[in-house]
């Protein structure tokens, strides 16, 4: 294949938020080009597990998984999040078919090592099998992929979303030029965290220091943008950030924060 394909992560702010998923859908499904959906739900894993007395712990943007939580997260991403994305994307005429990294073998990862900390079943990506989801893409399906991997030994794992997202477009881009597309609820990157029309046109690792340095990026943001450049530097074309509903502007490069290497 040699045409562009878009791999693109939504995020949880966006899919807890009926009206502005539909829209995001809508603008999604008319992509004419190849495109590979991975999704997040983190907000929804934790509303249900407050549901059920589980409470969640998040250390530096993961979460820490114990069985419990496993079972709950397996349920929310593999399950209800996944599903409904896909009947949506059916409904508007998108052949979309719901995946975790486990199902055709897609993405494997080994249980992350403890160290001073356990995050308990959560994943780091060991492979992603770029052949498998080039043939999805060929047959002319549409992969929506759940934050979840499996180990070699048949073993689920909670897997951030930005990185299953980083590294799928890493893996596809030595057989086509790929664009990594990063949506939320921010129209991209910003300069002062209390403007949201202060979008950053363009970052490159030198900007990103700076702004990290200076506090006024922080929080979910800086995993996201390790995740962004790492994916730059390992032969993804374009890298962008946006707001859900710039998707369309976004894809031509008109659209929310722009990640360059250049100095
Ligand atoms: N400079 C910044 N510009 C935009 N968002 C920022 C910035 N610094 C921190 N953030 C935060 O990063 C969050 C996005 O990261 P994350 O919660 O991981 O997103 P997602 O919903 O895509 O998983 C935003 O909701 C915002 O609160
Ligand atoms: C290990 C880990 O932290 N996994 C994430 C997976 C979901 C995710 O990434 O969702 P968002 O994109 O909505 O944040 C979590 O459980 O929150």
């Amino acid at each position: 294949m040699s045409f562009p394909v878009h791999v693109i992560k939504i995020g949880g702010n966006i899919i807890d938020n009926p009206t502005a998923c539909t829209d995001f859908l809508r603008v999604f499904a008319q992509i004419s080009t190849p495109k590979i959906l991975i999704h997040g739900g983190g907000k929804i894993a934790t509303q249900t597990a407050a549901k059920l007395g589980i409470e969640t712990q998040m250390v530096d943007g993961r979460r820490i998984t114990d069985r419990a939580m496993l079972d709950v997260v397996t349920m929310v991403y593999g399950g209800l999040v996944n599903k409904n994305l896909v009947a949506q994307l059916q409904a508007e005429s998108c052949n979309a078919i719901g995946l975790t990294g486990a199902d055709a073998g897609i993405i494997r990862s080994t249980k992350r090592p403890v160290k001073t900390l356990d995050y308990g079943f959560v994943g780091d990506i060991a492979e992603v099998n770029s052949g498998q989801l080039n043939s999805f893409l060929k047959s002319g399906l549409i992969p929506v992929i759940a934050p979840l991997t499996f180990t070699s030994e048949g073993v689920l794992l909670n897997t951030n979303a930005d990185t299953m997202a980083s590294a799928t477009a890493v893996a596809l881009a030595p057989l086509q030029p790929i664009s990594l597309i990063y949506c939320f609820e921010k129209k991209g990157v910003l300069s002062d965290p209390d403007d949201d029309e202060s979008v950053i046109p363009s970052l490159t690792p030198e900007s990103y220091a700076t702004f990290k340095a200076s506090g006024v990026i922080n929080q979910g943001m800086i995993p996201k943008l390790d995740n962004a450049f790492k994916a730059l530097e390992s032969g993804v074309k374009w890298v962008i950030i946006c707001h859900a509903q710039d998707l369309a502007l976004a894809a031509e490069g008109k659209a929310g924060t722009v990640l360059s290497l250049e100095k």
